[in-house]
């Protein structure tokens, strides 16, 4: 039983979302609106992290899914949590920061939270995939980008744009992590008219409920 969580959110109508499934008056969530990118969501989670003893931070939002591996309309949970644009460009390609010997680019979740999740979507007849969710700072506008993601992160289902910051927060104030979102539209050439964000935001409602019902 977890007893106090912190939902780090970016935009506002993502925290409507997400209070309409937990109840506005729940007293064990916080839920946060950070903005968005990986440097609001990292302050704002470490300080709040640094007013009040918590057990547990969560990523919530919308995202871009993978064709393939996570459809609209559908939810996705981290099984770590990447920055996929942190690193070096070279003619051979992209190198990650790990592999420069600079410092870590993924951040593993609480496993036993993230399945105790999985099983309770399922549960509910979600659908729901698991796998790496990516942050990057820009969102994936081209085929191009879209391929060579997939060819370097095979377990990727998700991107997003704040993981990684709330992540790296959640670290280093010693504190467990899970990245959970609902799919607004398909990563790949920018078609932001596609977007479905009203379906998405009814999803993360439900998800949001679901989470209440279980931690
Ligand atoms: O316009 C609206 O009504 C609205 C309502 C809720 C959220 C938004 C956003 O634009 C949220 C931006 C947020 O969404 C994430 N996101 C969604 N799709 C992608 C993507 O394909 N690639 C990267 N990030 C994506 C991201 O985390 C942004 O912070 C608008």
């Amino acid at each position: 039983m977890v007893n106090r969580v912190l939902i780090v959110v970016s935009v506002e109508a993502e925290k409507e979302a997400v209070l309409r499934g937990i109840g506005k008056d729940n007293e064990m969530f916080n839920v946060v609106v950070a903005g968005v990118g990986v440097a609001a969501a990292a302050t704002t989670t470490a300080i709040t992290l640094t007013n009040q003893p918590y057990q547990l931070v969560i990523n919530a939002g919308i995202a871009g899914g993978f064709v393939g591996r996570a459809d609209v309309g559908s939810l996705v949970v981290a099984n770590e949590i990447i920055c996929a644009d942190l690193g070096t460009e070279t003619d051979e390609g992209f190198l990650p920061l790990d592999q420069l010997g600079l410092g870590a680019t993924g951040v593993k979740v609480d496993e036993a939270a993230k399945e105790t999740i999985i099983a309770a979507f399922k549960q509910a007849n979600r659908k729901v995939a698991a796998g790496q969710i990516l942050t990057l700072s820009k969102v994936t506008g081209t085929q191009e980008t879209n391929d060579q993601l997939i060819k370097r992160y095979p377990d990727a289902v998700a991107e997003g744009m704040e993981g990684f910051g709330v992540a790296t927060a959640a670290l280093k104030c010693g504190i467990p992590v899970l990245e959970i979102r609902s799919i607004s539209n398909a990563i790949g050439p920018r078609d932001r008219e596609s977007w479905k964000i009203k379906e998405a935001l009814i999803e993360l409602e439900e998800a949001s409920k679901i989470i209440s019902e279980v931690l």
